[in-house]
């Protein structure tokens, strides 16, 4: 099994999370303060994400990533591949994402003095809380959700770059940088917006159980939700998420493709 396309997707996941990181700490009003977190865990599911999408294309199609300029996959195979890169991502991310979530959301960041401590002190404190608390399964609360969303929604991801990236390359040539830039930036913005509704419900869901249960699965937060706050509830943060999708996804292909070009 190539192992470089993981490598790759390691190193450019964390460029791109270094430009995503102000977006991110913004966009729930958080105090996830720090990067080694962030870099350890995102990097680490981009590098599954891109090395299970490249292997699976290995195995439809029999081509590495080298032959597939010359020999572009259908983008049928693209979409499985990327669904699959997806599924797998989710499994690993769901505990990384959980803590992600419960950290942004606190509303006592830290301690000050003469107040009550936040409930978590930091990324290993919450893991530890949780386990204890909730138990294994409460570290993959939320899972289910986030499976949904990835799955489909990296399929499009790999779509929207390899089509973007045919339409403006000549035939069996490499996309020049302008081009993956351009093509990973709205490869990022199209799987944002796809994934924005699951987005939503996937947060709610790993909330809750904090203080007590109010959903009783998927299906049910997100009946709820649509009950008491309509529609626009699957939209919200849709404009900051493509806003931050550009440049972290353009970032992220074109270190992709130049390390592999540089290896390869
Ligand atoms: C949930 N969705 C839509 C995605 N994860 N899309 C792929 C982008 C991955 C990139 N690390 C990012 O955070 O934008």
């Amino acid at each position: 099994m190539p192992v470089e396309e993981f490598v790759a997707g390691w190193i450019s996941g964390a460029l791109g999370l270094v430009l995503g990181h102000p977006f991110d700490t913004v966009k729930l009003l958080g105090f996830f303060k720090g990067m080694s977190f962030p870099i350890a865990s995102i990097a680490v599911v981009n590098s599954v994400l891109f090395g299970v999408y490249s292997n699976t294309l290995l195995l439809l199609t029999a081509t590495s990533h080298q032959e597939r300029r010359a020999q572009p996959p259908s983008y049928m195979h693209i979409f499985l591949a990327g669904c699959t890169g997806g599924f797998l991502q989710a499994y690993c991310l769901a505990p990384f994402d959980l803590i992600k979530v419960r950290l942004q959301n606190q509303t006592e960041p830290v301690a000050q003095p003469g107040s009550t401590p936040p409930q978590y002190q930091g990324p290993v404190h919450c893991a530890a809380s949780i386990f204890r608390e909730e138990g294994y399964r409460g570290l993959f609360r939320g899972a289910w959700a986030l499976m949904l969303r990835d799955t489909p929604t990296m399929g499009i991801y790999f779509i929207t770059y390899e089509g973007l990236c045919h339409q403006y390359t000549p035939e069996g040539q490499n996309p020049s940088s302008a081009t993956v830039l351009v093509a990973g930036g709205f490869a990022g913005i199209a799987s944002w917006v796809a994934a924005t509704p699951l987005d939503v419900i996937k947060s709610r869901m790993q909330m809750d159980g904090l203080r007590r249960r109010v959903y009783q699965g998927v299906l049910d937060c997100m009946v709820s939700s649509v009950r008491q706050e309509g529609l626009g509830v699957f939209f919200r943060g849709v404009t900051i998420n493509s806003a931050r999708a550009f440049p972290v996804n353009a970032v992220t292909f074109l270190s992709y493709e130049y390390l592999l070009r540089w290896w390869g």
